[in-house]
């Protein structure tokens, strides 16, 4: 078994030092030490929102300043963050990175957000990333992907096929299409019969309004934990040997005829 906690923050937007705050505190204040490896899960760009105006000048480099924040925390309560995201300064521009660290502080795996959002202007300030994130988390291969990623059925499935059994996703996904976030979450978890970890911002900007509505969901598309529209810090566990339980009984996996699924990769 391992344990999530999953973070639903309210995101000061622009303001770095307060959201570090608040993780802070809600780390201290709700954290329950447990024999089980435990991760913490953030919300996409949780330390700075949608501000991408001022992308250049909040990035730090290669999202350094907050991998440093998230690697005292966790070696301080010898736990994993994964995912979340934050602004990245890279060779070829500002990226949206989700970070890795273990419990001993260290980053071990990042991810630059593949599919930019066109509605909340990503395109425009933004730099795509050009691969994965699978590793290696207490013996299970775990994988993260950031928001949009959700709607691409096809990216998902690279991760399911190289063995990923929970996909963690941090978003910024605002209510005006809160139906698609819970469909598509269990859609995910069901079609490739993981655990979907998913860690959405809550609360209001002067643009948006986000409902959180943090879902954890095992591999037979079950909700294990509804996180609400509160802030908070919400702990579930999670049994992996769930995934070969559901790919015995359904062998979808097996069953698969992929010779007949070329014109993906051809269009
Ligand atoms: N931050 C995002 O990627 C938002 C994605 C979103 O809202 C969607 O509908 O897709």
């Amino acid at each position: 078994m391992l344990r999530v906690g999953v973070l639903q923050l309210d995101v000061q937007v622009g303001n770095r030092e307060a959201n570090f705050i608040r993780v802070k505190e809600w780390v201290e204040r709700s954290w329950v030490p447990s024999k089980l490896p435990t991760a913490i899960v953030l919300p996409e760009l949780w330390d700075t929102g949608y501000t991408l105006e001022k992308a250049n000048m909040l990035a730090s480099v290669e999202g350094n300043e907050t991998a440093s924040f998230l690697g005292e925390l966790a070696r301080k309560y010898g736990v994993w963050f994964i995912g979340g995201s934050t602004l990245a300064k890279t060779e070829r521009g500002v990226t949206n990175r989700a970070q890795v660290i273990d419990p001993q502080g260290k980053l071990i795996a990042f991810y630059d957000k593949v599919h930019l959002f066109p509605l909340m202007e990503e395109d425009k300030y933004l730099v795509a990333g050009d691969r994965d994130c699978i590793f290696d988390w207490e013996g299970v291969s775990a994988g993260c992907v950031i928001c949009y990623d959700l709607r691409f059925c096809e990216w998902m499935r690279c991760y399911a096929l190289k063995g990923v059994k929970p996909l963690f996703i941090g978003a910024e996904w605002p209510s005006a299409r809160a139906k698609h976030w819970e469909i598509l979450l269990k859609a995910r978890a069901i079609e490739n019969q993981v655990f979907v970890i998913s860690c959405n911002r809550c609360g209001v900007t002067t643009e948006n309004t986000f409902d959180g509505r943090s879902l954890v969901v095992d591999p037979w598309g079950e909700v294990l934990l509804d996180a609400g529209s509160k802030e908070g810090l919400y702990f579930v566990d999670i049994d992996p040997d769930k995934v070969l339980e559901a790919r015995t009984k359904v062998p979808v996996f097996k069953d698969r005829v992929p010779a007949l699924y070329d014109y993906i990769t051809m269009i």
